[in-house]
């Protein structure tokens, strides 16, 4: 097996009496994406600063390939990051943020006008990043870390902010950054924002590790459900109640978990209740990630 791009070995960090993050240990392995999953405030942005060398560990060691990143010598070329969205000086434009750090990174103009185009923003280049949206920000915090054209890409929260296309727009970005045998770790407190964008997971809850592992392992821990329409509701709940499956009232119809659309139909054709849909909703991962990570799950409707 090739060696980690990425090791964090038992990483602690107290601030006071906050642990925030707390004896974590796990590897990101080259060439993939790996999603940094935690509710808020456990402790992603900590553990990515003190992979990048901005906060001393209290305990542990974060490297990047063999060795920390301050003893790096050319970091740039690297390691690229993205940690803060919204740290740009609001009376730059985009061209003139990348233009300043270009010296530091080793690279030229052309190189800063490059990286705008890949992130699709040679059109803003010239505008203030003050006006800019809460998207253009995260793609010039995109452009800013791709500078040095480096081979680990650490990104806190990228997804935040973008629309539905930009999150499309991002998959395919990181699936070619990965197939450029480039390893990338993203920071998010949505898995559903990322789900689509990386092979492996970290998940953390409370500055600990609760589970590293290949998406499709996770997947494998998720509960599949079943979306059923009838013209019988009354009906169905009661085969519902007699079978014991967990339902939720779902917008038209019902969520039933737990069972796969074969048993839903047998057991409706038995009792005969008509049905108008019933289709595969899929692995309920948010469940997983929130059973997991401790955090209320949230109410999608009444769960009968
Ligand atoms: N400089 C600091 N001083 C004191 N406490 C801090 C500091 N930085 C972080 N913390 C605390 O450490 C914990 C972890 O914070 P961190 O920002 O790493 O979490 P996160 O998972 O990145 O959260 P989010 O998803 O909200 O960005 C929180 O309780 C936070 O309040």
């Amino acid at each position: 097996m090739n060696s980690p791009a990425i090791t964090i070995d038992g990483l602690t960090k107290r601030f006071g009496a906050v642990a925030a993050v707390d004896d974590l240990s796990f590897t990101v392995a080259p060439g993939r994406v790996t999603g940094f999953l935690g509710p808020n405030g456990s402790g992603k942005t900590t553990t990515l600063r003190m992979l990048l060398g901005l906060v001393e560990p209290t305990a542990g060691r974060a490297l990047i390939g063999d060795r920390p990143y301050r003893q790096i010598r050319r970091p740039a070329q690297e390691v690229g990051a993205a940690l803060e969205a919204s740290s740009f000086h609001p009376g730059r434009t985009g061209l003139w943020h990348l233009k300043a750090l270009a010296p530091q990174v080793g690279v030229s103009t052309a190189r800063c006008r490059e990286v705008l185009d890949f992130v699709g923003l040679t059109e803003a280049a010239d505008r203030r990043v003050g006006g800019y949206s809460m998207g253009m920000r995260q793609r010039l915090g995109l452009a800013t870390a791709l500078l040095g054209d480096p081979r680990v890409i650490i990104l806190d929260e990228p997804a935040n902010g973008l629309d539905p296309q930009g999150i499309v727009w991002l998959r395919g970005l990181f699936r070619s950054l990965a197939h450029e045998g480039r390893t990338a770790l993203l920071s998010s407190h949505v898995l559903a924002e990322v789900r689509s964008t990386v092979d492996d997971v970290v998940v953390i809850s409370n500055g600990r590790l609760v589970r590293a592992s290949t998406l499709t392992e996770f997947e494998d821990l998720a509960v599949h459900a079943v979306r059923v329409r009838t013209p019988s509701p009354a009906s169905f709940v009661a085969l519902a109640r007699e079978r014991d499956w967990r339902i939720e009232d779902a917008p038209g119809g019902f969520r039933v978990h737990g069972v796969d659309t074969a048993t839903v139909g047998s057991a409706a054709f038995g009792a005969g209740i008509e049905l108008h849909e019933l289709t595969d909703a899929g692995a309920d991962l948010e469940t997983v990630f929130l059973h997991l990570t401790g955090s209320p799950t949230p109410s999608m409707g009444a769960v009968r």
